[in-house]
């Protein structure tokens, strides 16, 4: 990749620093080889941040300098990143899900081809319930290496002052494998540094990082409304997901009645963990041509889109907070670089999918103009809701805000890339000028108004 540059471009004492980090760091977990599958940009958000960034797959520790740079004359001075937790473990319900389809290849496929034989006589069941959707080694890679990957693009605001002297936040939902990704995150600052003497804490935020679990609207409208996801229903029983299930049970040569839609999205799943746990091809990926991941794709982008995107409102409004958070952040930056002295450099804080997704909903991102639903996925062939791209593992996106002499702007990084903000051309716009664009937000956007029920729907508020 000609546009990506060496880390030891940055400067002499980082580059050292870097040296130190690979002679420690990088090793047998680093993700290498060509194995990969072709279906492996599909996986929606059980996908590896190395599809979205194929070039980390030569070099974990590059950073496109070409792309993430300060506008000309401009300083960056504060940086807010919202990461989503490295690769985990399925969840229980995914694992039992993927037992079923084990057992149902083990007892009844027939055929002869050799990638099935080597399902039936090499590769062994080891994912187990108890895993249960906990961090996995490669998670906590994932957030050490993007820690030294954001330190090097933006080593002013990651330096080992603001590191030393405490000045820089972070903040992390409750859930166990975002606390262990931001220890992770914190880990790689620590060895790229040296300051194995520095003691790093971490506040945990679950109003900030987990929104979804206190908006009472939300819970009641969507979560436990068993017809908010009726699109995801309707799509498993459409003509596409039929002819995923008809081609996989041919491949296997089971009678097509066995393979329900959870199973053949079971076995994408297991296609994607071997790969986003262990680096490997697995054989499970033999079961999908290209036709069929773009349709278990659509399948798992119909849950976002109406769980955590545009498909309700409530979704993005439950949101507020964060987006509210994140721009007192911001503000306060703003305010401080008349006085030379930016207080909290850097904010990084980790949560979910479910905590990106509302939030690019709420900025107005990748929304598409016709709904997603079970009737229109060949209309949504060339989407822009694409979690695949937007929240794989590890996934984030960062406000990045500069000093400028014609006053500060802002950009916006969605996982290491720069992102244009909707109705705005200028890519790094004035400060201003988003906030204006974001005027409404700004000024209403009220957490507790937007996730209260009518007094008739709160029979349960007072549990939450
Ligand atoms: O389909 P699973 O069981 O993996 O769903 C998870 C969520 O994973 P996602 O749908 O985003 O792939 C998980 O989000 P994460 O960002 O923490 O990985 C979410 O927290 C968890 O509750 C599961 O959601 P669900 O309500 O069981 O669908």
């Amino acid at each position: 990749m000609r546009e990506v540059v060496s880390r030891g471009l940055v400067f002499t004492a980082f580059s050292i620093s870097i040296a130190r980090f690979y002679s420690c760091c990088v090793g047998s977990s680093q993700v290498d080889g060509p194995n990969i599958p072709d279906i492996a940009k599909r996986f929606g958000t059980k996908g590896r941040y190395e599809e979205v960034n194929p070039y980390l797959l030569a070099d974990i520790l590059a950073v496109n300098k070409t792309v993430l740079k300060p506008p000309p004359g401009c300083d960056a001075v504060h940086l807010t990143v919202i990461i989503r937790h490295g690769t985990r473990f399925p969840t229980k319900k995914n694992v039992i899900k993927m037992h079923n389809i084990y057992n149902l290849v083990m007892a009844e496929a027939k055929s002869n081809a050799g990638w099935l034989h080597e399902i039936k006589s090499k590769w062994q069941m080891w994912y187990k319930e108890e895993m249960d959707g906990r961090i996995v080694e490669k998670g906590r890679d994932d957030h050490k290496h993007l820690a030294v990957r954001l330190a090097t693009a933006f080593p002013s605001l990651f330096s080992e002052g603001n590191l030393r002297g405490n000045r820089i936040k972070f903040i992390t939902s409750s859930k166990h494998r975002c606390v262990d990704s931001i220890v992770a995150f914190q880990e790689g600052l620590q060895r790229l540094w040296d300051v194995r003497d520095v003691d790093f804490s971490h506040e945990v935020n679950d109003n900030l990082m987990r929104f979804f679990d206190h908006c009472r609207k939300f819970i009641e409208d969507v979560e436990n409304n068993e017809s908010a996801l009726k699109e995801v229903d309707l799509f498993k029983s459409s003509a596409e997901m039929k002819l995923v299930q008809e081609k996989m049970a041919d491949r296997l040569q089971v009678p097509q009645s066995h393979i329900t839609p959870d199973m053949a999205e079971a076995a994408f799943f297991l296609c994607a963990y071997e790969l986003a746990i262990k680096s490997e091809n697995s054989a499970w990926c033999n079961l999908f041509d290209e036709s069929d991941a773009q349709v278990l794709e659509y399948k798992n982008d119909l849950k976002q889109y109406w769980k955590r995107g545009y498909g309700y409102d409530i979704n993005r409004k439950s949101s507020c907070t964060l987006f509210h958070d994140i721009f007192t952040r911001l503000n306060q930056a703003a305010n401080e670089i008349r006085s030379g002295d930016v207080t909290e450099p850097v904010a990084v804080q980790v949560g979910h999918a479910e905590t990106l997704l509302p939030l690019l909903s709420l900025m107005n991102l990748f929304k598409v103009e016709t709904p997603l639903t079970a009737a229109n996925f060949a209309e949504q062939h060339d989407r822009t809701f694409l979690t695949s791209r937007m929240v794989p593992y590890a996934a984030n996106l960062a406000f990045v805000l500069y000093s400028c002499s014609e006053g500060p702007r802002l950009q916006l990084v969605l996982n290491e890339r720069p992102l244009a903000f909707p109705g705005i051309s200028d890519p790094v716009p004035l400060f201003r000028d988003v906030k204006e664009q974001y005027g409404e937000l700004l000024s209403g956007c009220d957490f507790d108004k937007e996730c209260e029920l009518p007094p008739s729907n709160c029979s349960k508020c007072s549990e939450l």
